[in-house]
């Protein structure tokens, strides 16, 4: 068995659970609150401008020009592509994408993000793969799962979000396995278990962050950064 399918049975009960969650139930029936989703995008846009400095972090450790053009083009895909689902969400919400950028972090994506840039930083290429490979795995397979069990038509309010993760992700998922399927080869045993604690965590906090956004996670003493924390974006 290939190294990623290991990894992937290995989170079974993560995936499934993350399947199971009360956020992603609610994508799939429609009765997210407003509250949920605008909290869900802060996160989410914050998160996203994170993995593209990963990716950033990745270039520098590149040896090839076709690693190069693997992260770069990851880059581009999170900055135009990646906007359809959260506009989806602020549409259903009522509000606009401009409005839900630059807040703080929640703790839940706080520590996801920090988990990836200590990977990011202190691993090999194949350990940031490996880490970074729940993130297309995971919504990949929710998107898949809810085409089939939802079948939604363009009526359904999340029916663009279904279909953009349901539809596309799953060459940048195989690219990604391909690759740490491939690092997993060469490296020794002591790198080898590196990923797979990197990618269980990972799998972990992709839970968490539903879970997150699901229970509207704040601080539990709220932070005062001053006026001057105002308006920094
Ligand atoms: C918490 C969180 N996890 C995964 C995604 C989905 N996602 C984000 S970037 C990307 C492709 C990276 O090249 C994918 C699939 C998300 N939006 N938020």
């Amino acid at each position: 068995m290939s190294f990623t399918r290991e990894l992937r049975q290995q989170a079974d009960r993560i995936f499934q659970a993350i399947y199971d969650h009360p956020f992603v139930r609610g994508i799939a029936d429609g009765t997210l609150k407003k509250e949920q989703l605008i909290h869900y995008v802060k996160q989410d846009f914050e998160y996203l401008n994170a993995f593209m400095r990963i990716y950033g972090i990745a270039i520098s450790k590149s040896r090839t020009r076709e690693e190069i053009e693997m992260f770069n083009e990851q880059i581009n895909f999170v900055l135009h592509s990646e906007v359809h689902p959260h506009n989806n969400f602020c549409r259903v919400a009522g509000v606009t994408y401009e409005e839900l950028q630059g807040f703080p972090l929640a703790p839940s994506a706080h520590h996801y993000i920090r988990h990836m840039l200590t990977v990011a930083h202190e691993g090999s290429l194949g350990e940031i793969v490996s880490a970074l490979l729940p993130c297309p795995w995971t919504y990949i397979e929710i998107g898949q799962r809810l085409l089939e069990e939802v079948k939604p038509d363009e009526s359904h309010p999340f029916y663009d979000w279904i279909d953009f993760y349901g539809g596309g992700m799953s060459d940048l998922t195989e690219r990604f396995c391909r690759y740490v399927d491939d690092w997993a080869e060469h490296v020794t045993e002591a790198e080898r278990l590196r990923m797979r604690e990197h990618f269980l965590l990972s799998c972990q906090l992709e839970y968490m962050f539903w879970d997150m956004a699901f229970r509207e996670e704040e601080w539990p003493v709220a932070m005062d950064l001053g006026s001057e924390a105002m308006g920094r974006n």
